[in-house]
């Protein structure tokens, strides 16, 4: 397992986590938007996928190849549900991973009727072969199996019909350019700001059956970290406590309450961001410390800071990596409550920050 799968497995544990956990992928189904009339925000990418739909649609024909990209849990898997669902057609789904040799693609793709949607997530995780058999598809409908072995070995050509491949990412930049440029049409999917988020929990809410105030979804909102699936699981925990201590309705008293409890501050920080950031203003005066040192103080190991804790830190700008070390920012300071030391004051020294 390697450093980033570790990661990504550890943030898959913590509450505001991006990756889903198991009760996520239990409740996910139910609450995903099932059009994109009902799909919220990403106002960009819905309007300019409304466009390549509607005129596939009147062409009668299958719509061009989509790359989404985007962090986890931004809805990449529900906007390929609904490319499938606008366009009437049926929808497989797989994973980079999943796909280790060209035979495993080639039997796909070979069941695929026409029009179908494919979708593959994490597509820049496929294996190599198994790649430059899907550029052919992509591009001629068409691949190669090649039969036996060594010299002996032949290649027979498939015909595929036609068929919508839609990627999933969350690093456009991994892919190699030839399978970027088969996309017809990459979307790139933004984090969400909070009145969009205030929606999806209002929305979900709405379909669990739970009562929230306008302020009770706020509350949630503004610490969901710009991801609906962050938004969803805070939503379930709150009416757990919501239930347990009081009436059942979630209003901004009962949300602030509940996460406290699961220790997720009015702004999306966990304990692990907090330690993070309290060492780093506490024990090194804001910086500019190392990543090695501050894991330490932690108690983390480097890579559960690296990309775990820190990228949502640096988007928050509350942290900067500088080539000397980590860096706090003034808002850090802030955040936590404390007086920044005139004189150390991390990046207010060398003017990083504008002192
Ligand atoms: N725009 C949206 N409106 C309402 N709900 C949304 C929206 N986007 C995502 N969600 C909700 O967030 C959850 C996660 O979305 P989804 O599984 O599509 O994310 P993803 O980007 O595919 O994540 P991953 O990269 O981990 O596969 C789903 O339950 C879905 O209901």
């Amino acid at each position: 397992m390697s450093a980033n799968e570790q990661a990504g497995g550890e943030a898959a544990e913590r509450l505001v986590g991006a990756a889903a956990d198991g009760e996520d992928l239990a409740v996910e189904a139910a609450l995903r938007p099932k059009d994109l009339e009902e799909f919220i925000g990403q106002t960009r990418v819905r309007e300019q996928l409304d466009l390549v739909l509607r005129a596939a649609r009147a062409r009668g024909g299958t719509a061009d190849h989509v790359l989404l990209s985007g962090s986890p849990g931004l809805g990449k898997t529900t906007l390929s549900m609904i490319i499938a669902a606008e366009m009437g057609a049926p929808i497989r789904i797989t994973s980079g991973p999943a796909i280790q040799h060209a035979g495993d693609l080639a039997a796909i793709l070979s069941s695929l009727t026409e029009g179908e949607v494919l979708f593959l997530d994490e597509i820049h995780r496929m294996s190599r072969p198994a790649e430059e058999m899907l550029y052919m598809a992509m591009e001629d409908f068409r691949v190669d199996v090649v039969v036996g072995k060594g010299p002996g070995a032949t290649a027979i050509p498939l015909e595929l019909p036609p068929f919508t491949l839609v990627g999933a990412t969350t690093r456009a930049g991994l892919l190699p350019p030839p399978l970027r440029d088969r996309f017809g049409f990459t979307g790139h999917m933004e984090f969400y700001e909070p009145p969009e988020l205030e929606r999806v929990v209002r929305r979900s809410a709405g379909l669990l059956g739970v009562e929230v105030t306008a302020e009770g979804a706020a509350e949630i909102a503004g610490r969901s970290r710009g991801t609906p699936r962050i938004a969803n699981r805070l939503l379930r925990r709150v009416r757990d406590y919501a239930q347990v201590r009081s009436d059942g309705v979630v209003t901004r008293e009962t949300a602030t309450r509940a996460l406290a409890v699961y220790e997720v501050d009015e702004r999306g920080l966990d304990r692990l961001d907090r330690a993070v950031l309290n060492a780093l203003l506490k024990l090194f005066g804001g910086g500019p410390v190392g990543l090695s040192t501050l894991s330490v103080a932690v108690g983390e190991e480097r890579e559960t800071v690296e990309e775990v804790a820190e990228p949502f830190l640096v988007r928050e700008g509350l942290l900067a990596r500088t080539p000397r070390g980590r860096v706090a920012t003034p808002a850090a300071w802030h955040h936590l409550g404390l007086q920044p030391p005139r004189s150390s004051a991390g990046g207010g020294q060398d003017g990083l920050f504008g002192g």
